[in-house]
């Protein structure tokens, strides 16, 4: 079982650490989905999400969507990931929500991260970074990436729902990811970077074969 299913499972698995009554943090992706689905009859009071697509499958299952200004902070967040490591950190961004997604994951006590196995690795960066980047400084991130030895690709016909735009960074071996994501968010346009290594995660369940592997920080 890989996959849809393994996803699946990880997803349930972390949909049973929802506390009743609580407000929790969604994150984004197929993984998420079926942590969204999988909420209704567990009491979840509402929800801060981190893209407009999570907002909008929470509230057709009639689960309230708060504002991240609204709420103090919260106890869970649970987000997919494009590559995770044995430090918990990972990529994130493929669906381009990186941006909120760091924001929330920041704003949460606790980030559990679901996946399935294929998506557990030993140095990341095979995956391609994502950069969120202001569009007047497109050009110029993207010199200054190439000097950092990726190649930039800009994602097509794709704005974030902040209005900006993504460089996929390939060809990237990320051996030191805290030094990366600092040096890439010093870059003055760059509104994120898809590394979450000074923020890893807490806890990552993993879907699988043998069911859901749990890896504690
Ligand atoms: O970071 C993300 C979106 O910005 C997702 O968590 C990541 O792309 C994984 O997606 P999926 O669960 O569809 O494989």
């Amino acid at each position: 079982m890989g996959g849809e299913a393994g996803k699946r499972a990880a997803a349930e698995a972390a949909a049973a650490l929802v506390e009743a009554g609580s407000v929790i943090g969604v994150g984004t992706g197929s993984t998420v989905n079926h942590f969204i689905d999988a909420l209704p009859g567990r009491d979840c009071r509402g929800a801060v999400s981190s893209s407009e697509a999570s907002s909008a499958r929470l509230r057709e299952l009639g689960i309230p969507v708060l504002d991240a200004n609204e709420v103090d902070g919260l106890a869970l967040y649970v987000d997919g990931a494009d590559e995770v490591n044995r430090h918990l950190q990972m990529i994130k961004g493929g669906g381009g929500a990186l941006t909120r997604e760091k924001i929330v994951a920041a704003m949460s006590d606790r980030f559990v991260c679901i996946v399935d196995a294929a998506k557990r690795v030993g140095v990341l960066g095979a995956f391609p970074l994502p950069v969120e980047v202001i569009p007047m400084a497109r050009s110029f991130i993207g010199r200054e990436l190439a000097r950092l030895g990726g190649r930039p690709v800009l994602r097509e016909g794709f704005t974030t729902d902040n209005g900006n735009l993504i460089l996929d960074v390939h060809g990237l071996e990320i051996a030191e990811p805290i030094r990366l994501e600092r040096a890439l968010n010093d870059l003055p346009g760059v509104v994120t970077n898809g590394l979450f290594a000074l923020r890893p995660a807490d806890l990552l369940l993993v879907g699988s074969e043998g069911g859901v592997e749990r890896v504690e920080r």
